[in-house]
């Protein structure tokens, strides 16, 4: 049985502009201490079908449909003691930005030490202890002394550092990172995935959400592409990275600057993702796609099996007629313009 289990998800907003589905039909599984990538552009719902598996969804959003299971047991609808146990319990999570995570008016070891005692038996010097040795353990120097500061007294680094030290209090299979590198600089960045692989090498499981493919590509073993709300490629990162189905896939790809890559400039996939309130029919990227066909704006293509069961794409388009090489130009925006 695998770790995680989402089958079918569905997540609606309801907002006044509409009702957005940001999660449409979302289904993947994640193994005991397996690495998975989830990738995609901004507001193709990866952080909200994070957030649903632990049911931290608030208003205007709304979990409509679908089954999340962890180790077996369903999430959704779950009571309050086992949603209690399932966040920082099994499932650990770590955000983006290490200062809204922390407390600032707490020190660093009573915020450790609180999850300790939520998530353990342990209380009083005992759940202290463990937070230290928790700051030590995620690579804090001098943690006793460190836990007596406060969050401000920390760098980015070492702050993001403190937080995982919190998603580990209760000694979880699953990590859930959320873009955890993007607010810290290259070096420092470099650091906090050498500790993600370091944990997981433990058997820890992580789920990384990222928009930065070459993350993906160095930490993960597998990848999960999301597009407006729905997931378009599943794959071995080998797989997705040499043999991209999606034509999304092939775009992200081609959009990823290269060693030797003399523009500067920012590349793109031309057009942006759709209005999740008013998704175009059919495949959601077909407005987008160079390969589309007037069968993609009627039908809104399923993951199907590319070359046995682990890669799965919502499109046997052309993309390997188009012998892929890693660089697509002409798919390319700079700054706007085609390409040459
Ligand atoms: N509170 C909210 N109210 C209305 N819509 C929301 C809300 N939160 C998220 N959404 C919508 O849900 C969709 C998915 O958002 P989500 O944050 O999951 O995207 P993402 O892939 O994680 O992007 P990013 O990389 O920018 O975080 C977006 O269209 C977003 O506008």
């Amino acid at each position: 049985m695998a770790l995680l289990e989402v089958e079918d998800l569905d997540v609606r907003f309801y907002t006044e502009g509409g009702v957005v589905h940001a999660v449409d039909g979302l289904s993947y599984t994640l193994d005991r201490g397996e690495r998975l990538g989830v990738v995609g552009e901004s507001g193709a719902g990866k952080t909200v079908a994070a957030l649903a598996i632990l049911d931290l969804l608030d208003d205007p959003g709304r979990i409509e449909g679908g089954s999340i299971r962890v180790d077996g047991e369903e999430v959704l609808g779950a009571d309050p003691e086992r949603l209690r146990r399932l966040r920082g319990g099994e499932v650990g999570m770590v955000f983006q930005d290490p200062e809204t995570a922390l407390d600032p008016v707490y020190t660093v070891g009573e915020q450790v030490a609180e999850a300790v005692r939520v998530h353990t038996d342990l209380d009083g010097a005992a759940a202290d202890d463990r937070a230290v040795s928790l700051l030590d353990r995620v690579g804090i120097p001098d943690p006793a002394t460190r836990a007596t500061q406060y969050p401000h007294e920390f760098s980015g680094g070492m702050a993001q550092r403190a937080v995982v030290a919190i998603a580990l209090a209760g000694d979880p299979d699953l990590l859930i990172a959320d873009e955890p590198t993007t607010a810290l600089d290259v070096t420092i960045q470099a650091q906090l995935l050498d500790l993600l692989d370091e944990l997981a090498a433990d058997d820890l499981a992580v789920q990384l959400i990222s928009h930065d493919l070459g993350v993906v590509a160095e930490f993960c073993d597998r990848a999960l592409v999301m597009y407006a709300g729905q997931a378009v490629e599943s794959a071995s990162v080998d797989d997705l990275f040499y043999r991209p189905q999606h034509p999304y896939t092939a775009g992200l790809l081609s959009a990823v600057p290269r060693i030797g890559d003399d523009r500067d400039r920012l590349r793109t996939i031309p057009g942006s993702t759709p209005d999740l309130a008013a998704p175009p029919p059919g495949c959601r990227f077909h407005p987008r796609c160079p390969y589309a066909e007037d069968a993609c704006t009627k039908r809104d293509p399923p993951l199907v099996a590319v070359d046995g069961d682990d890669h799965r794409a919502a499109c046997l388009a052309h993309v390997d007629d188009a012998d892929f090489d890693g660089d697509l130009d002409f798919y390319v925006e700079v700054d706007g313009e085609a390409d040459p």
